[in-house]
């Protein structure tokens, strides 16, 4: 089994507020593996592809992370009764321009020349719900990044990995490239699809900080 990587190590880890399974709503092998790491036990029940599309709405890239973490949430809600749900979303944004997952290479391509040489956020929408109480809390978490400026060769070589696939802004921080480097915000995890630090606050203080959802969003 390979080395986990540093930012899979010593990961805070709280309790789930509910007596409630806990069911991450997300087939991203990377959040998966980041509360796995911590010692989280879950079950995975990923939200439909469906959660994540739809109308373009005039939004900054913070508000979207969030209603596109709360549109997976509410997705897996209606499948899943007494569970206690985590549901999350990651985009980046390069000077306003909203990058999310790859379509295909060139798309990749396209992503990768516009962030090299240039900063950008990482941000992470958080949604918590206890579908047996119906509270449910959001957030949201920001990173920045600086990639150094990519020649063609270094370009084509890493997407020759195909490691930019399914990754949001087209590359994997985690993929061990020295043209990555987080210049703001301290949760490393945060860029890979989950920030394990803020988590670990959400659950513990859930009670406090929970709302009560509408009935109608059932
Ligand atoms: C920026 C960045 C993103 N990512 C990943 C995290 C997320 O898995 C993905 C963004 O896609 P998301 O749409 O947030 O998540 P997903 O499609 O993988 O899973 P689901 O919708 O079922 O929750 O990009 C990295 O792995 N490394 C990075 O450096």
């Amino acid at each position: 089994m390979s080395e986990p990587l540093p930012l899979m190590k010593n990961l805070p880890r709280a309790s789930i507020p509910t007596a409630e399974p806990f069911v991450l709503a997300s087939g991203s092998p990377r959040r998966a593996e980041l509360l796995r790491s911590a010692g989280y036990e879950f079950e995975i029940c990923p939200a439909s592809d469906s959660a994540e599309c739809g109308v373009d709405y005039p939004e900054t890239a913070s508000e979207m992370v969030a209603r596109l973490a709360f549109q997976k949430a509410v997705e897996v809600v209606r499948r899943r009764k007494g569970s206690f749900i985590l549901a999350a979303d990651t985009l980046a944004d390069c000077n306003g321009k909203i990058l999310g997952k790859p379509t295909d290479r060139d798309h990749a391509e396209s992503m990768l020349r516009l962030l090299s040489g240039r900063e950008h956020d990482v941000y992470t929408g958080v949604c918590l719900w206890s579908t047996g109480s119906d509270r449910c809390y959001l957030d949201v978490v920001r990173s920045r990044l600086k990639m150094d400026l990519l020649s063609d060769e270094t370009i084509q070589r890493y997407l020759d990995t195909e490691r930019w696939k399914g990754k949001a802004g087209g590359f994997g921080y985690q993929d061990d490239n020295d043209w990555i480097h987080v210049i703001g915000g301290d949760s490393e995890s945060n860029i890979v699809g989950l920030p394990m630090e803020r988590l670990a606050e959400l659950l513990e203080k859930f009670d406090s900080l929970a709302d009560k959802v509408y009935k109608s969003i059932h």
